[in-house]
């Protein structure tokens, strides 16, 4: 009976508006029909993203009072690097100010111009940053992935053979690093086993690479571990972390996630000393001291206690359940999603959705925007519209993947909020057949996805 229920109490809220389905259609409209345009207050339900919207607890509030800002040495960074040493045993650590931050700084030390950057699947703006420091990025994910309304456990998976024939196409000498991102964001916020995780780790041994991690959802892929992994059924969730994290050399933290804040990143390095000097000597000119890397004492103080929290299985077990709950409803009523459900989010399948919409016209994103007018709910498209055009031929790419992402924030909705977003995308499926899609009024030359503005063709 204990585990039907949220295992926190409400101490804080912030009262939602409601707009009228008439406000909504004219605000949708004046937004380009792109989600990313409105204006918060205009939004009931908001699942654009789980990246800096989770709610704090009244421990990392009481840590936020704690603020050691001195510029240099401060207190709440020290707490951070011993948090981070105890819980991933890597003991070099700096802040920065996101994920973003973590990776402008670590990926020009370890990016040669022309050399490949191989993961299972780079989330974008982590891919823009790898061609940012003259790298190319390459995904190489379970073909299980692709297959999105079958079960299998572990779709966030490296393809092994995959990997193993690009390291010898390509020669080592012509790959910058490995970046397992664990969950895998872009696959649906689907695990990496931690059986592939050591094969992955095998390949870096045997080629002589970097393994790092983006351990933006860590504490979510430890739990899908325990859930369904032999062998790691009766592990605590720091156990299993500590495991994952000893077969890989550094990593990148968006902080946002599973730390639990609403700003904040990490760099970490295993035991190389040398490639932390080169880390820290980059780190100051880009985003600050050492010891802050573009973050308030305050920050860090409530991040090294989120990094505790995160580890508790009651709110894991509760977290992910939460994302079960709303994908059970919505394959109860036949609506195509990644099966199963990541750690997340729910990712419907737009091209089963609206298979008469043309992906040119980006059925998912035109999901999103009647899920709005439904509802008033910002979901976000992760597909034709996100993957934006190939550099040479200018041509869509049009991705195998076209998901509308209904990202849950931590700690924010419960499932009454659960329900409503079912019902709307019930009665968004129900009228499916007279949904048209959308064209481009004004297209951006890069990340397109955050400021166009579309029109229903
Ligand atoms: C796996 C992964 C991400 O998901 C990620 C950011 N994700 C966002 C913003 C999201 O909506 O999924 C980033 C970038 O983190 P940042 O948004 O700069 O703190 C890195 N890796």
């Amino acid at each position: 009976l204990t585990k039907m229920a949220e295992p926190y109490k409400i101490k804080m809220v912030e009262p939602l508006k409601i707009r009228t389905k008439e406000e909504r259609i004219r605000l949708i409209k004046e937004a380009g029909y792109n989600p990313f345009l409105l204006n918060a207050e205009d939004v009931y339900i908001d699942l654009l993203t789980d990246s800096g919207t989770s709610a704090m607890s009244d421990n990392q509030w009481a840590g936020m009072m704690l603020g050691d800002e001195s510029y240099a040495g401060s207190k709440n960074y020290i707490h951070l690097v011993e948090v981070v040493k105890d819980i991933f045993g890597y003991n070099y650590v700096v802040p920065t100010h996101q994920g973003r931050g973590a990776e402008k700084v670590l990926f020009p030390v370890l990016v040669k111009k022309g050399q490949y950057v191989v993961g299972n699947m780079h989330f974008d703006t982590t891919k823009a940053h790898i061609e940012l420091s003259e790298g190319i990025a390459v995904n190489l994910v379970t073909r299980e992935a692709e297959d999105v309304g079958n079960y299998h456990p572990f779709k966030g998976n490296f393809d092994i053979e995959a990997l193993k024939s690009f390291i010898e196409e390509k020669g080592p000498e012509n790959i910058a690093f490995i970046l397992a991102t664990v969950t895998c964001n872009s696959a649906g916020g689907q695990p990496v086993s931690m059986e592939n995780i050591k094969e992955v780790r095998k390949m870096a041994d045997k080629y002589g690479l970097y393994l790092f991690f983006d351990a933006a959802r860590f504490a979510e892929n430890a739990y899908f571990v325990k859930q369904r992994e032999k062998g790691y059924e009766n592990k605590s969730i720091k156990e299993i972390v500590r495991e994952m994290f000893s077969y890989g050399d550094g990593f990148t933290m968006s902080a946002k996630k599973d730390a639990l804040v609403n700003i904040g990143g990490l760099i970490a390095i295993k035991d190389d000393v040398e490639l932390f000097t080169k880390v820290k000597t980059m780190l100051i000119p880009m985003e600050g001291f050492v010891t802050y890397g573009g973050l308030a004492g305050r920050d860090m103080e409530a991040m090294a206690r989120g990094l505790e929290e995160v580890l508790s299985e009651d709110y894991l077990s509760w977290r992910i359940n939460q994302v079960k709950y709303l994908g059970d409803k919505l394959r109860e009523a036949g609506i195509p999603i990644q099966y199963p459900t990541g750690g997340h989010a729910v990712f419907i399948d737009g091209k089963k959705f609206l298979p008469h919409v043309p992906q040119e016209q980006f059925p998912s994103h035109t999901i999103c925007v009647e899920l709005y007018i439904e509802a008033g709910i910002r979901a976000v498209e992760v597909g034709t519209l996100l993957a934006g055009r190939d550099p040479v031929t200018k041509k869509e790419i049009l991705p195998a993947l076209d998901f509308v992402r209904l990202t849950i924030p931590r700690r924010v909705y419960t499932n009454s909020h659960m329900d409503v977003v079912a019902e709307a995308v019930k009665r968004v499926y129900a009228r499916r057949d007279s949904i048209k899609g959308l064209r481009f009024t004004y297209e951006p030359p890069i990340l397109r996805h955050f400021t166009a503005r579309l029109e229903p063709v």
